[in-house]
């Protein structure tokens, strides 16, 4: 049988139920008590053990395969077959039998038999909503700034199947918020933060239990063993590590400071004498950043996010991958018998969750998961168990039109598409050309034959094509969220870049809205989407669609876990429906952490398109929005529509039949005239025949 999966973690709520907990892929973390939950981040007494921030390998290529024969059919190869009784040792799956798993798909397979599409069913089950189970990320962070063409290294990337994997899972692979914010590590009055809502409390005393002598006493830890403030004493300044002090004693400050701020006012007395509260939080960034291996900037940003002590577990879970999940192709095969035939190959695993009827969580593998013979023939995509989330709340319908503005390499597309049970059309969009190519490699390896794949900025949409009943912006990001996929945005991040992507996400939000059809009979959603945790590129987006666009409200998600987004954040207060959003965390949901939010799209009153709202040049972080219209939807209309399908026929013509249609009057025919005279102009030593002048 395979062996131990390095992928195991210990989810808040692990998957398929309480006997199947597991710990981390290093057994460091376990799930977080409900009764104190400062405790959970104590090692036991005497200095902690030092962890050296993790180095992860480059991601492999998953996905840059060569493109399937859509009728490709490896039935044979999938075959089950008679199980030997050795064979039915290997169809256990931690606990779950095979029966188990097909127990869960009974309802999938009805599905597939009736040919009829239905939103995934959630289960009211108490756990259900932390279920995590969570891998691959879906290459979202890998947006550049300037648009700049991607270096071979990044090119590597994005045909990837997004992963984050250490050496052995690399190996398996084949390849009200007010509160919120005063809870935040930053606010002096921090209380001790709700990190354990979503937990299902039986089990996080189970493995309270389990961890046993992990748990010491507080009081005991807050003692000041000499313990000084160095970076307060040099002013704040950035100096990353004083000179002498080894990781040891950085962890132990840490640990230390942590007990000292977490706790209500009255403790901070077990602190440095003399100094405040903001000087020992000062500290923590500083020491979280020497430990974790981040610059102070970015600790500083992502600590606002979080009660200290959770925020501590935050840093922490970015040290580790997320499960390894895999998402079955209901257009080529149905999950059972998918999970069917990765057991027969010495695969181990099962249902990710009651939440997905598609998801299946990865724990061993004998054979590389992302080279098998089902894997080559799209009978599965490794996704990101977040990375469904925003798909689950689009929830599309049959025979729709959806655009997917941000689509490469195609994760969401793909199960878009599956869920339309490859009927109506996804418009699969992405700006970079060369992302497009995995991305089409993909359609065509899933079987989906409702995808068109465009290469626009999605900012020229709805001017493209509008009119949509269902829009998803799953946005290029920082990827704050996906770090234990990719540390270096530990490094990499500056405060102009959340300025330069808050402002583009707004930018395209607005977009997305404005290409949704109010007047869908099925639809008019939009779903938002990121894998970043910043408020700038959540919350501040989303509020700022509201202010725009008044003909859009949000709407639940019908995500029934995750957390509710920020109200109000460091002064700023959003619309208060921003509780409909939902943030996803490592920490809290075994998942890479996301950002979901859904609108609904109406018309217009006759008053809202009056009062065009005043053209804002600037936005709330000072960066320049010029080129948005600010005061409506920017309009599609049939006859633009007209001369861009004549400006792609000539594009078409010449680069397929070196056919030159002159523009006319000479003017150079763009897709923002469309102009042209009709005039073929012939290579030299072609001779026009009659086909092509009729073709042309
Ligand atoms: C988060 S990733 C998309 C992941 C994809 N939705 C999936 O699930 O596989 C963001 C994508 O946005 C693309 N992008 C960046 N700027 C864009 C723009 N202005 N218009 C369209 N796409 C853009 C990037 O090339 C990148 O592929």
């Amino acid at each position: 049988m395979g062996r131990k999966a390095r992928n195991k973690q210990a989810p808040p709520t692990p998957l398929g139920g309480p006997k199947h907990a597991r710990n981390g892929s290093k057994g460091k973390r376990k799930a977080p008590s409900s009764t104190d939950e400062r405790k959970k981040f104590k090692s036991a007494k005497g200095p902690a053990k030092v962890k050296q921030p993790r180095v992860f390998p480059k991601r492999r290529r998953d996905e840059d395969v060569e493109e399937e024969d859509e009728d490709s059919d490896l039935d044979e190869a999938l075959q089950p077959g008679e199980l030997s009784e050795e064979d039915e040792e290997v169809v256990k799956v931690k606990g779950r039998s095979k029966k188990a798993v097909e127990e869960d798909d009974e309802d999938e397979d009805e599905e597939v038999e009736r040919g009829e599409a239905r939103e995934l069913v959630f289960s009211d089950s108490e756990d259900e909503g932390v279920n995590g189970g969570e891998a691959i990320p879906t290459g979202q962070h890998m947006f550049d700034l300037d648009e700049a063409p991607p270096s071979e290294e990044d090119e590597d990337e994005m045909l990837a199947d997004e992963f984050g994997v250490d050496e052995e899972d690399e190996e398996m692979l084949g390849g009200d918020s007010d509160e919120e914010e005063e809870d935040s590590a930053f606010d002096s009055d921090s209380e001790e933060g709700d990190v354990v809502d979503d937990m299902d409390v039986d089990e996080a005393e189970a493995d309270e239990e389990e961890d046993g002598d992990l748990q010491t006493n507080l009081e005991d830890d807050l003692t000041n063993e000499g313990y000084t403030l160095p970076a307060v004493d040099r002013g704040g300044e950035a100096e990353e590590h004083e000179h002498g002090t080894s990781l040891r004693e950085v962890e132990g400050r840490m640990r230390w400071l942590v007990g000292v701020c977490a706790g209500k006012d009255d403790k901070l007395s077990s602190g440095v004498p003399g100094k405040s509260r903001s000087d020992h939080l000062l500290q923590l960034q500083h020491d979280i950043a020497v430990y974790f291996g981040y610059n102070v900037f970015l600790v500083g940003k992502l600590m606002k996010l979080f009660p200290v002590d959770e925020a501590l577990a935050f840093f922490e879970a970015n040290e580790s991958p997320r499960p390894v999940t895999i998402r079955a192709n209901t257009l080529r095969t149905r999950r059972r018998d998918l999970a069917q035939a990765l057991i027969n190959r010495g695969v181990t695993l099962e249902p990710i969750g009651k939440w997905s009827k598609v998801g299946l969580q990865v724990f061993e593998s004998s054979v590389p998961v992302g080279a098998t013979p089902e894997y080559l023939a799209g009978h599965y995509m490794l996704q990101s168990a977040s990375s469904f989330l925003p798909v689950i709340a689009l929830a599309p319908q049959p025979n729709e039109r959806v655009l997917d503005m941000a689509s490469a390499p195609g994760g969401k597309t793909t199960y878009i598409s599956a869920l339309l049970q490859n009927t109506g059309t996804v418009f699969a969009n992405d700006s970079n050309k060369a992302r497009t190519k995995s991305l089409t490699a993909n359609v065509h390896r899933m079987g989906c034959k409702n995808v068109v794949v465009c290469n626009y900025d999605a900012r020229e949409f709805p001017r493209v094509i509008g009119g949509f009943d269902r829009v998803l912006l799953d946005a290029p990001c920082s990827g704050t969220g996906v770090i234990s996929k990719d540390q270096s945005v530990k490094v990499n991040k500056t405060e102009r870049d959340f300025q330069l992507l808050s402002h583009l996400q707004k930018q395209l939000i607005l977009c997305a809205i404005d290409s949704c059809s109010p007047t869908s009979s099925t639809g008019g959603y939009v779903v938002y989407s990121t894998c970043s945790v910043t408020v700038d590129e959540d919350e501040s987006v989303v509020d700022y669609a509201l202010r725009k666009r008044p003909n859009a409200r949000l709407v639940e998600t019908g995500l029934e876990f995750g957390v509710e987004g920020f109200r109000s954040f460091e002064g700023k207060t959003f619309h208060p429906s921003l509780n409909l959003t939902r943030r996803f965390y490592p920490h809290k949901h075994n998942m890479d952490g996301f950002f979901v939010a859904k609108f609904k799209v109406e018309k217009r009153t006759k008053a809202q398109a009056n009062g065009k709202a005043k053209a804002e040049t600037v936005d709330e972080a000072g960066v320049e929005i010029a080129d948005i219209e600010t005061d409506g939807p920017s309009a599609f209309t049939a006859a633009e529509d007209e001369e861009y399908i004549k400006e792609s026929k000539r594009k078409h013509l010449l680069k397929t039949k070196g056919i030159k249609i002159q523009p006319k009057g000479g003017e150079k025919a763009t897709a923002e005239t469309g102009k042209g005279n009709g005039q073929i102009k012939v290579p030299k030593g072609k001779k026009l025949t009659e086909k092509r002048r009729v073709k042309a």
